[in-house]
């Protein structure tokens, strides 16, 4: 198996096995559990990540929802690292982590992901089979119970944004509500995180309405945005999904609004198109550090709100 690296792309196997090892070298911060498996059969590891305690709220936070988006994998493994390095020495993580438990879902497409990886770099739904199709797998990002398969997603396998053929008909996405339907009372934030476009979005996408907590939200991702440019400059734009980026239904940050989680986020991380998905390796580090900052001011008024 290849060496892990923070500053890589690194396949499943070592992603996993990094994994166990984060959490068995940082046992009073970090444990890992199993929520579900793939299609393919595969674990679904989460992440719990902060000072053992108890009613403690938490933010959970997913990655790889999409398979060629490389640099999001690299940013759940980077925020990990950042809290067990710096916990104790930096005020802000050690208070995040003694007030709030964070859920990391460093891959959640775990099968497109590992086909990224093999076949086609450019994949982005699962690799589930679809009945009387040759062709392959569902967008989980539409394949939520959030005006599911209304606008901007389609009912034809073929189609990069299949919705699939129910609400969570995927067992990754099943997983994922499952679990945080089971933790819907701690659970006080939602972020997922996507690329590419530099942009922070949230609820609605499903629709031009506004969501009860617009204001707030508009406000939370305006300071995060800022947070985040200060660093290197990098420019994202914010705002409602539907407007900001385009109408799409059956997201899991919609889902998780509705659910009841009122902090739901949508990251589309670096760049703006010139590598796109593919993002260099060179970049994972600046990409990975001005990140670290919209994501912890975003932690930062969940602890004090929520
Ligand atoms: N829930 C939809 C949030 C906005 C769209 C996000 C992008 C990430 Se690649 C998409 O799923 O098309
Ligand atoms: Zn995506
Ligand atoms: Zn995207």
């Amino acid at each position: 198996r290849a060496v892990h690296s923070y500053e890589k792309y690194n396949d499943l196997d070592t992603i996993n096995a990094w994994s166990a090892n984060i959490a068995a070298q940082n046992p009073t911060l970090v444990s890992r559990l199993e929520i579900g498996t793939s299609y393919e059969g595969r674990p679904l590891y989460l992440l719990k990540v902060g000072k053992s305690g108890t009613n403690k709220n938490a933010v959970f936070m997913d990655c790889g929802f999409h398979a060629r988006e490389w640099i999001t994998p690299a940013f759940c493994q980077w925020f990990v690292k950042e809290a067990v390095d710096n916990y104790g020495s930096d005020d802000q993580i050690t208070d995040l982590l003694d007030n709030l438990d964070v859920y990391v879902l460093t891959v959640m497409n775990v099968d497109g992901y590992v086909y990224s990886w093999n076949s086609n770099r450019m994949w982005r739904k699962t690799r589930s089979a679809n009945k009387n199709s040759a062709c392959v797998g569902t967008d989980p990002n539409r394949n939520f119970n959030a005006g599911w398969c209304t606008v901007g997603a389609s009912s034809n396998p073929c189609d990069e944004t299949y919705c699939g053929t129910a609400p969570e008909s995927e067992k990754e996405s099943k997983a994922l509500a499952d679990f945080i339907r089971a933790n819907i009372g701690s659970i006080k934030a939602y972020l997922t995180i996507h690329s590419y476009s530099q942009m922070l979005l949230f609820p609605y996408s499903y629709t031009y309405a506004l969501a009860k907590d617009h204001t707030e939200l508009n406000n939370v991702a305006k300071g995060a945005v800022s947070a985040l440019t200060s660093l290197y400059g990098t420019k994202y734009t914010y705002g409602p999904g539907g407007t900001t980026i385009y109408l799409s239904s059956g997201g899991s940050d919609d889902w998780a609004y509705d659910t009841g989680i009122k902090y739901s986020f949508t990251f589309e991380l670096r760049d703006t198109g010139k590598y796109g998905f593919i993002l260099p390796e060179s970049e994972i580090v600046e990409t990975c550090e001005e990140t670290m900052l919209a994501v912890k001011y975003i932690a930062d008024h969940v602890l004090n709100n929520a």
